[in-house]
């Protein structure tokens, strides 16, 4: 089985990722594919050198990734040519991943995508577990996380499809507003639902 986990920036998803990797589930994570695919020598970090120039660019040659962010969390424009460049190899090199989990013998792999529902990717998830969260805690946890002030916070929850759609759209939605244990018991509950105990499902 596929499970895409998905949810809103903040929401807790590298939290339920991590408890899925302590059960033993192999994790997919979109968010490190992103960093991987831009790697120093990478096509994909050239081509963002074309369009945003080189002060998208650290003196060591990597990605400025807060100014990268300021850039394109403030423009539906540029977010959109970004994603134009990257996606495609975000995508690729997450099924690259998930094929190697499955030819490990691994019958159930997690995918990890922020932007499941954004993406070209939905349709290779057969079941789609969904971690929401309140907005007050979701803009407060991402500006504590982030130290980002509240304009900047809203405007990347706002680059972002509402969670309310994500809900509608989700197999399973686990509420991450209490504590870290009262969420694991959610989890725990979903995936028991799905006839799913451990890594080795
Ligand atoms: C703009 C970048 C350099 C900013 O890097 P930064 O280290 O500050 O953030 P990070 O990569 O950890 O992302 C944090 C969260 O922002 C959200 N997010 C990232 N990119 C996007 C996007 N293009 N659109 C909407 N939300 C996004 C996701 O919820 C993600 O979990 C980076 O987010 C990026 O390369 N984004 C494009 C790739 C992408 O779409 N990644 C999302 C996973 S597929
Ligand atoms: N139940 C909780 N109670 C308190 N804080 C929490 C809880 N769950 C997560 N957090 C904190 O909220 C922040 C966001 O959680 P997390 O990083 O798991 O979200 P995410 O959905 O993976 O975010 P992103 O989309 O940005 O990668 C983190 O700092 C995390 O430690």
């Amino acid at each position: 089985m596929i499970i895409g986990l998905t949810g809103s920036i903040a929401s807790g998803k590298s939290t339920v990722s991590k408890m899925l990797t302590d059960l033993g589930y192999p994790v997919v994570d979109a968010d490190l594919v992103a960093r991987q695919v831009v790697e120093p020598g990478k096509e994909t970090l050239a081509e963002i050198r074309n369009l945003f120039g080189s002060k998208v660019i650290l003196p060591d040659g990597t990605l400025d990734r807060p100014k990268l962010g300021k850039l394109i969390f403030n423009d539906p424009v540029s977010r959109q040519q970004l994603n134009n460049i990257i996606h495609p190899a975000i995508r690729k090199e997450i099924l690259r991943q998930r094929d190697a989990f499955l030819a490990q013998g691994h019958k159930t792999v997690v995918l990890d995508i922020p932007l499941l529902f954004e993406s070209k990717l939905l349709n290779f998830a057969e079941k789609i577990l969904v971690v929401s969260v309140s907005e007050e805690n979701q803009l407060l946890r991402l500006m504590k996380r982030n130290g980002l002030t509240e304009q900047e916070a809203l405007a990347r929850i706002g680059s972002q499809l509402p969670m309310a759609v994500k809900e509608a759209g989700a197999d399973a939605v686990v509420f991450n507003n209490g504590t870290i244990e009262e969420t694991k018991q959610q989890l725990v509950q979903v995936l028991s639902d799905w006839g799913l105990k451990n890594g080795n499902d």
